[in-house]
């Protein structure tokens, strides 16, 4: 075997040998990789002004302003992966679900989801649904050389909170009514959202995506019984479906401590912890296998910078005898973040762990 045939075909060669992938396949870097969760977004103003009058649905169909924004995180502050500028409800948008993103708000559902009729609304995706997908992914692997681009998806839990309580929630009330009023329904509905949330990480991936990254964000509603019954057979559905191009897959979730080792059984190369849990305790949690991303508490941003330097310590000191690290925070960056307090962290980050 020479040593080209160890780079999975689909993945854009320049970045095969990148620190990113690199830690996701558990193998030495030269830094540990970073990369922020939402960090294309609020938190810049250069996002701002490209933004203005434009909503946020509009903007993810535009492959020239994905293309800008998916940009600009990288020129600033050097991290070491793009992540894709969409969001979790594109493909739902994309199969012709009226739904919009409400600023300050999220997601909202115009019908939501509460009977087996509703199901007839989630037609399969096809390819050709999210052409500027396929387009924007093409022009960002183009601009950005070695630096890999994460595509990602929301997971099938997190679609049907937002599909069945008709917009953001703190209770999951409707959902979990379903789940385990109607649990034929319930499966039925996680398996379509599967089916779609796989097709569109293949759009992704087939035109050009290094990694893909899978948002289950409100899985840590769930109690670690009803995930693995009712959700976790949905995820691996996912994470199977894509397993064949051979591009590192992450599986990430908010206050998910006790549902590691679940999550890490659907499937994924590499799991994501917010801060609730030391690294190296999730990381035993999660199992030898696979490498950790995360786990500074965003809102630490916010204290002055030798306090985020401490906190980013105590995070690599964790995580020193790991297979396989990627720095990122516990949840998305925070809105009102002062951008360079992350161009300084990165910095750190990449000095403290040179080799
Ligand atoms: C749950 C979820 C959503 N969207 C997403 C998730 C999973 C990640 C997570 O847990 O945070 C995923 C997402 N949404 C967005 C990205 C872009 C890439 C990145 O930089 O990470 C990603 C990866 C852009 C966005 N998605 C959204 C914005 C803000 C919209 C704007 O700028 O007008 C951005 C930049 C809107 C959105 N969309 C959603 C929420 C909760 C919000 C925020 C609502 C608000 O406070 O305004 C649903």
């Amino acid at each position: 075997m020479t040593a080209d045939d160890t780079i999975p075909a689909q993945i854009p060669p320049a970045t095969a040998d990148s620190a990113f992938l690199r830690a996701c396949r558990r193998e030495p870097v030269p830094h540990t990789p970073v990369w922020f969760m939402r960090q294309a977004g609020r938190s810049l103003p250069e996002y701002r002004r490209v933004r203005e009058g434009i909503g946020m649905l509009d903007s993810c169909m535009r492959p020239d302003l994905v293309t800008e924004i998916t940009l600009q995180p990288v020129r600033r502050h050097g991290v070491d992966a793009a992540i894709y500028f969409s969001d979790i409800v594109v493909p739902l948008k994309a199969i012709g679900l009226e739904l919009d993103i409400k600023p300050g708000v999220g997601p909202v559902v115009d019908h939501p989801f509460r009977t087996r009729e509703d199901l007839a609304r989630l037609r399969p995706l096809e390819p050709g649904d999210v052409d500027y997908v396929t387009e924007a992914v093409g022009m960002l692997t183009a601009e950005l050389g070695a630096t890999p681009l994460i595509g990602f998806a929301g997971a099938p839990f997190t679609l049907a909170s937002y599909l069945v309580e008709g917009g953001p929630s703190r209770n999951h009330e409707h959902t979990k009514a379903m789940m385990y009023g109607a649990p034929d329904l319930w499966a039925d509905l996680l398996d379509r959202l599967a089916d779609i949330t796989a097709a569109f990480l293949k759009v992704q991936i087939e035109a050009g995506a290094s990694a893909v990254q899978l948002f289950d964000s409100w899985a840590g509603a769930l109690a670690p019984e009803d995930y693995r019954r009712s959700v976790l057979p949905a995820s691996a559905k996912v994470f199977d479906a894509v397993a064949p191009y051979g591009v590192p897959r992450i599986h990430f979730g908010v206050g998910t401590g006790e549902l590691l080792g679940s999550m890490s059984e659907a499937g994924a190369d590499v799991v994501g912890a917010d801060w609730r849990v030391p690294l190296d305790e999730a990381s035993r949690r999660i199992g030898p296998d696979k490498a950790v991303q995360g786990n500074l508490d965003p809102a630490v941003l916010f204290a002055p910078r030798e306090a985020v330097e401490a906190q980013a310590r105590r995070v690599l000191d964790a995580a020193r005898d790991l297979p396989g690290h990627v720095f990122n925070l516990g949840h998305g960056v925070l809105p009102d973040t002062d951008p360079d307090a992350l161009t300084r962290l990165v910095e750190y980050v990449h000095e403290q762990t040179a080799r």
